[in-house]
């Protein structure tokens, strides 16, 4: 299988802090691979990097064989890289369902604003763009909350909310930053199995940031684990729970 994302001793410097510093790394299409690492390891710093967020200071990160670095987010997410965050970034004033919609109508040619507000004019784009999104939300087991305000939504159905928007815009890649945070461990448990689903369902590779280990051991392919901004060990589950570097890095970390 052919590498889907290529980072390339990619660093990042903010004044005298080395976020990121030399990283290397590659995710398999197809995939679930994970990043795990202290608090203030560079995780997140790393997403805005993939994301075009920040540029890096230095190094190359390569998207299906095309460099992303020095790209604006908004041409990163239309070549197939999508996200979700670690505070849920929903529109929580807005229905389940014109969430999901904001998502259809922005890869329309008006602003997604426009589509919300000027309904009279979209016609047949409307249409479709409530159906799918319709569609997309039963098979996400959220079709019978369409109408329910976002904010008012559990937390875990939040979470699985925010997926369906960003699945609505069909990435390659999807970025999960802490997805089980802020669940417990029924849910978690549940959220492994529901993004097993995603991938296989919707042929999408996931990249994800996770402390929760039953979810990063139970799901990913593959794990990078990064310290103090630099790639310390990489592997199957198998061999990074019993990588020595690793348990001391998290040992460390605990001790703190
Ligand atoms: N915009 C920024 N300006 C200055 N420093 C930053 C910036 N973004 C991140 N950092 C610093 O870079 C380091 C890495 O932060 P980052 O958020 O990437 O870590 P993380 O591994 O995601 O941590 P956590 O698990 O707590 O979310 C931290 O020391 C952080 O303070």
């Amino acid at each position: 299988m052919s590498a889907l994302l290529e980072v390339r001793n990619v660093s990042r410097h903010f004044g005298g802090l080395k976020a990121i510093s030399g990283c290397d790394f590659s995710v398999t299409e197809g995939h679930a691979h994970g990043i795990i690492g202290p608090n203030g390891a560079g995780k997140t710093t790393l997403f805005n990097l993939i994301t075009g967020i920040y540029k890096p200071t230095a190094g190359e990160i390569v998207f299906a064989g095309e460099r992303l670095d020095g790209m604006r987010p908004s041409r990163i997410a239309l070549k197939g890289i999508g996200r979700t965050f670690q505070n849920i970034r929903l529109f929580k004033q807005l229905t389940v369902l014109e969430n999901v919609r904001i998502a259809y109508d922005s890869q329309l040619h008006y602003s997604p604003l426009e589509a919300l507000i000027t309904l009279p004019r979209m016609g047949r784009n409307e249409a479709e763009s409530i159906a799918k999104s319709s569609a997309l939300l039963e098979a996400f087991g959220l079709g019978a909350l369409s109408d329910s305000l976002a904010g008012d939504l559990p937390y875990g159905l939040q979470r699985k909310l925010e997926i369906a928007r960003a699945i609505a815009l069909k990435p390659r890649l999807l970025l999960l930053d802490e997805p089980a945070a802020g669940l417990n461990s029924g849910e978690t448990a549940a959220l492994t199995e529901f993004l097993r689903w995603v991938r296989t369902e919707y042929k999408v590779t996931l990249l994800l940031i996770e402390h929760h280990m039953h979810l990063v051991m139970g799901l990913c392919d593959r794990i990078t684990v990064l310290d103090f901004g630099q790639k310390i060990a990489e592997g199957t589950p198998e061999e990074i729970r019993g990588n020595k570097r690793v348990i001391e890095a998290y040992l460390g970390a605990e001790e703190e």
